[in-house]
């Protein structure tokens, strides 16, 4: 557990970067700073690690105040994450890597393997381990960044706007991926961003804050979607608040109808008798799987199912999916209805619009509503990588030889890794 406890940070030419912050940051879960341009986030990320110290206040790692841990100790137990990966870029992926557990004076050998263990997990393909950062796509530098943070395997990772620099798709799939570790990992993130987007998706926790550094609202998603704390986190949240929210409601349930699931081998005349005034049903085939929908009023008087072009259909997982992942699938069908699935795409049932009205409606009705898990809208994006980045600066004046005692201390390391070996690293005050 992290705590701020009455944390303020005031630098040199008088700006309040911080003010009087408290608040706690639970083991194993993501916690999002969030919030606008210059209101303290990044500042309150890295007093944490000490790369600045507050001016008041204090932290506490575990019940341990961190001014009392000198910083290269207090980092080795933290890795830290920034935005554009800050890769060094005269040494290899593996080496990249191995940097830390080499800095903690691992052997090679094992600081290699650990590097190898580590990016296949973050979902690189080893064939990249020898090349140089500019010879990977930014969303691929990026993951190597967080397999380096992790690299020896600390408890703590801090993650400063990590996925900003890359493509809407490659973020989606690095945040997909980072959960993924998370729920494998189950370390203690403190993870900064300005997209509040992002910090519904990945947060257990989210803290809003106001410029001047204050804390305006610290919650979990569904209730900070459902319940802002003012008019400046209402604001903030967007105007499409309410359908964001709809991301925490699960379609559990939703009212099914499994009357409308018409094998395609039906003939028409009894498909149209089994309608009974609906306008439209949902063919399956011998497996169940949905086909696409039928038109009542089209169906003609002879012949079966399986000679009529269908209508497309859009699916939800039901029991897994949100209820925002629900209406999606009604907008994806002429009908208005969505199919709900189950986990092995077999259908199970239609819901109405009718029945998601009577869903919609009982959100509105209920504050709060039954959390539905992270992210809970379904519609993975897997694909990754095509993003030319740009060649990384950060960390350009690592030295290239890699080995651990002439890398120790040198200010790029310090910088991109988190893992100074001298003093804080208030410089630019
Ligand atoms: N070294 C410094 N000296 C003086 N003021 C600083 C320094 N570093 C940051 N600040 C100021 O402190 C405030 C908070 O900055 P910080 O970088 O923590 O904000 P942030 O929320 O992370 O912003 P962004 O989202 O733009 O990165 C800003 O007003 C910024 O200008």
């Amino acid at each position: 557990m992290i705590t701020f406890n009455g944390v303020t940070k005031r630098y040199a030419d008088g700006t309040v970067a911080v003010d009087n912050l408290s608040l706690e940051v639970p083991t194993g879960e993501i916690t999002v700073f969030v919030g606008p341009s210059g209101c303290g986030k990044t500042t309150s990320l890295r007093m944490i690690n000490r790369m600045i110290d507050a001016t008041e206040g204090r932290i506490l790692l575990d019940g341990v105040d961190v001014k009392t841990i000198d910083p290269p100790t207090l980092r080795r137990g933290i890795g830290y994450v920034i935005q554009q990966a800050g890769l060094f870029p005269h040494r290899k992926i593996v080496d990249n890597v191995a940097t830390v557990p080499l800095l903690l004076g691992w052997e090679r050998k094992k600081a290699r393997d650990r590097a190898m263990e580590l990016l296949e997990r973050v979902g690189l393909d080893l064939k990249l381990a020898d090349r140089y950062p500019f010879q990977l796509s930014g969303g691929q530098q990026q993951r190597v960044g967080v397999a380096r943070a992790l690299a020896a395997d600390p408890p703590v990772l801090l993650m400063d706007e990590p996925f900003s620099a890359v493509d809407p798709i490659v973020r989606t799939s690095l945040q997909e991926e980072l959960l993924r570790l998370q729920a494998e990992l189950n370390k203690t993130i403190v993870f900064v961003t300005h997209d509040i987007d992002e910090a519904v998706k990945l947060g257990d926790r989210v803290a809003v804050f106001r410029v001047g550094g204050h804390l305006a609202q610290l919650d979990d998603p569904a209730t900070l979607l459902a319940r802002p704390a003012d008019d400046f986190v209402r604001e903030f949240l967007g105007r499409d608040r309410g359908i964001r929210r709809l991301s925490f409601v699960s379609a559990e349930g939703v009212r099914l109808r499994a009357d409308l699931l018409v094998p395609v081998s039906t003939d028409a005349a009894s498909a149209s008798a089994r309608a009974a005034g609906e306008p439209w049903l949902a063919v399956v085939d011998a497996g169940s799987r949905p086909l696409g929908w039928v038109a009542v009023k089209d169906l003609p008087e002879s012949g079966t199912l399986a000679e009529l072009e269908l209508a497309p259909y859009g699916t939800f997982v039901s029991g897994r999916d949100s209820l925002r992942g629900a209406l999606d699938a009604t907008l994806l069908s002429p009908s208005g209805n969505a199919v709900a699935v189950d986990g092995e795409g077999r259908a199970v049932g239609v819901a109405t619009r009718e029945a998601l009205d009577e869903a919609l409606a009982e959100v509105a009705g209920s504050v709060g509503g039954s959390a539905g898990g992270k992210g809970g809208v379904g519609g993975s994006v897997g694909s990754v990588g095509g993003s030319g980045g740009p060649v990384r600066g950060a960390g350009s004046a690592a030295g290239s030889s890699g080995s651990a005692g002439s890398a120790a201390g040198s200010a790029a390391d310090a910088e991109s890794t988190g893992l100074g070996a001298e003093g804080t690293g208030d410089a630019g005050e």
